[in-house]
């Protein structure tokens, strides 16, 4: 028996338990996928299609979703796929979602820094959310455009003023920042990726993002420059990801891939499994940062708890104090595009 890509780490459980699910609990998961014709759109929604989770597809843009869509449909798992296109399309492709996952707008060019990307995107983020608060006000929302230390911020001021706002349903994606942790430890060490579980917090851009070595699973030590090194290169690997494409854009497989992985876990704390946990960019009230991504258990209603960061080193306290400032910069720019325009 050909056996379904699951994208979980632990994909013996996870597909035992799609199965069980999608047996003992029918109830439909409608997931949305905004920008669902791009380059992270188009393979994130392919391993959506392969979950037993999602029931229902939408995918909505504001080009090619006939053809993704009509695409996607004939893949032989049970979930039906819907495209919706252009803007008079949005809202009917929101209803009823309970998992929507924007990775809708630009992305980088070599020589950009992700706030580069906020013109274009804050508006384009904005009005995706101005139609969630109107027609799916309770779904849980996943924000990939970047820069996502700002278009967080731009989704929870516009659900405010449509007075939906709830900010245990809102999550900046970070998700990848933690597979590349993952991935360069184990390169460094041995080990198996699926065995390494290494905390990011703090944002997504540069020095914002706060790998926890410390605190690996399993244990690691590197000598000090070493884990200089390890730490610059996960602050920056979507850099080096923008360099080799030289032009062509930034990271679409290895984000489809994370992001595929965080609608899952949302799905998978929708269908009431316990313990599901990622970190993710949330309201909070950890720092002086007004959002911040921290591991947090997931449940039914979103966040259901914020598990924080723990113990820092050192290091890692030198790291954060650095991030701050640019994550309060990053939020208000956010803020003050809502409120101010
Ligand atoms: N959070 C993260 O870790 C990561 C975030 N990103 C970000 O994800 C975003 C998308 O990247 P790619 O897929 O590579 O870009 P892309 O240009 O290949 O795809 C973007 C898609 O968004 C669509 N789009 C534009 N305006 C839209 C609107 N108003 N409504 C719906 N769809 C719209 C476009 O038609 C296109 O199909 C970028 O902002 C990028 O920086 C990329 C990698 C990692
Ligand atoms: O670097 C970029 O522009 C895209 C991104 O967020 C990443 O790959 O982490």
């Amino acid at each position: 028996m050909f056996s379904r890509i699951l994208p979980h780490k632990n994909v013996t459980e996870l597909s035992h338990l799609g199965k069980q699910f999608s047996t003992s609990n029918q109830r439909n998961v409608k997931v949305a996928v905004c920008g669902a014709s791009g380059g992270i759109g188009q393979p994130l929604s392919l391993l959506l299609k392969q979950s037993p989770l999602v029931t229902k597809l939408s995918l909505f843009d504001i080009v090619h979703t006939p053809g993704v869509a009509a695409d996607l449909s004939h893949i032989d798992t049970n979930s039906s796929v819907h495209g919706h296109v252009g803007p008079d399309q949005l809202k009917e492709s929101l209803t009823g979602a309970e998992v929507i996952i924007i990775p809708a707008g630009v992305p980088r060019k070599p020589g950009m820094t992700r706030d580069d990307l906020f013109n274009t995107n804050a508006s384009i983020v904005r009005d995706l959310a101005k139609a969630a608060a109107e027609v799916a006000p309770t779904a849980l929302i996943g924000i990939i455009s970047n820069p996502v230390n700002s278009t967080v911020p731009i989704a929870s001021e516009v659900l405010k003023k449509a007075g939906v706002y709830d900010p245990k349903r809102i999550f900046g994606v970070t998700t990848l920042d933690i597979v590349r942790a993952n991935r360069f430890v184990a390169e460094l060490k041995g080990l198996d990726p699926a065995t390494v579980n290494i905390p990011v917090i703090g944002g997504h851009s540069g020095v914002t993002i706060i790998p926890l070595i410390s605190q690996a699973k399993p244990a690691v030590d590197f000598p000090a420059d070493q884990l200089k090194a390890l730490t610059e290169r996960i602050q920056e690997a979507g850099t080096e990801v923008v360099k080799a494409k030289a032009g062509a854009g930034s990271a679409t497989l290895s984000m489809a891939y994370a992001g595929a992985r965080f609608a899952i876990s949302l799905c998978r704390a929708l269908k009431g499994e316990a313990n599901v946990v990622e970190c993710a960019y949330v309201r909070s009230d950890l720092t002086d940062a007004k959002y911040f991504s921290t591991p947090v258990l997931l449940g039914p209603g979103g966040v259901e708890k914020n598990l924080g960061y723990g113990k820092l080193s050192a290091f890692e306290e030198g790291l954060l104090k650095a991030a701050i400032p640019e994550l309060k910069k990053n939020i208000q720019k956010g803020e003050d595009f809502v409120n101010k325009n």
